[in-house]
């Protein structure tokens, strides 16, 4: 099963973004999604090929964000893919089943549609305001959240979703009730001076009801 915390990097250049990522990983991050905005290719190829061996190194999950041919040429684990992405079904056909492909959503619609053409996790959001993306899909906030999960619940579908968007570590507990299954986070990782302290806390807080 995949881990509940999922890290998207950040930074403006390829060192920001190596420095950032190797930061998430030494403070305990196991899940990494590389998101490198308006990049030449050779630019997000040169970091993928370096963030591929360092996921290696720390035996962490490593997807891409957006660039299914990126993560097909360096062997990454998979592909996140938002609403105005390469459609999941065609991910897929082209991936196989063996590797994994999220899929951004802002209803429950988004969701049926994703789990139809076998998307193998959901990041819905933004649960708020957030400055790391631009063009955000309608705030969700919590009762959009319990809403959604709801109807999920009624119509028998399951999936792992992520919650996503200007999350902070208060947040974490009320989201969890909501049924989501984990969280993918960016500034509050990124900014955190703190971060081993802040990830085990964020974990404490996602795993507090899993039985082992
Ligand atoms: C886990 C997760 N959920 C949602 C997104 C957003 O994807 P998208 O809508 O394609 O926006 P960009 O990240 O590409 O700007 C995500 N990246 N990860
Ligand atoms: C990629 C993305 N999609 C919706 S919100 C968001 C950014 C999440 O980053 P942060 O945790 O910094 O708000
Ligand atoms: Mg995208």
């Amino acid at each position: 099963m995949y881990n509940k915390l999922q890290y998207i990097s950040q930074g403006n250049t390829i060192e920001e973004q190596l420095y950032n990522i190797h930061q998430a990983l030494d403070a305990g991050c196991d899940w990494i999604q590389m998101r490198f905005k308006n990049q030449t290719e050779k630019n997000s190829f040169k970091l993928a090929e370096a963030v591929k061996l360092l996921c290696e190194e720390y035996l962490a999950a490593f997807i891409v964000n957006d660039n299914l041919h990126l993560a097909q040429q360096i062997n990454a684990d998979g592909v996140h893919l938002g609403l105005t992405d390469m459609k999941i079904d065609e991910a897929r056909a082209i991936l196989g089943t063996t590797k994994i492909i999220g899929g951004t959503a802002n209803t429950f619609e988004d969701i049926q549609n994703h789990v139809k053409n076998s998307c193998d996790y959901i990041g819905l959001g933004p649960f708020r305001f957030t400055n790391t993306k631009e063009k955000l899909s309608p705030i969700l906030g919590l009762s959009g959240y319990f809403e959604i999960l709801q109807k999920l619940k009624k119509n028998k579908i399951e999936v792992p979703v992520y919650a996503i968007g200007g999350i902070t570590l208060k947040d974490v507990s009320p989201l969890m009730e909501t049924g989501i299954f984990g969280i993918a986070v960016s500034g509050i990782i990124t900014e955190s001076t703190e971060k081993k302290i802040l990830i085990q806390q964020l974990n404490e807080k996602l795993y507090a009801n899993v039985i082992v």
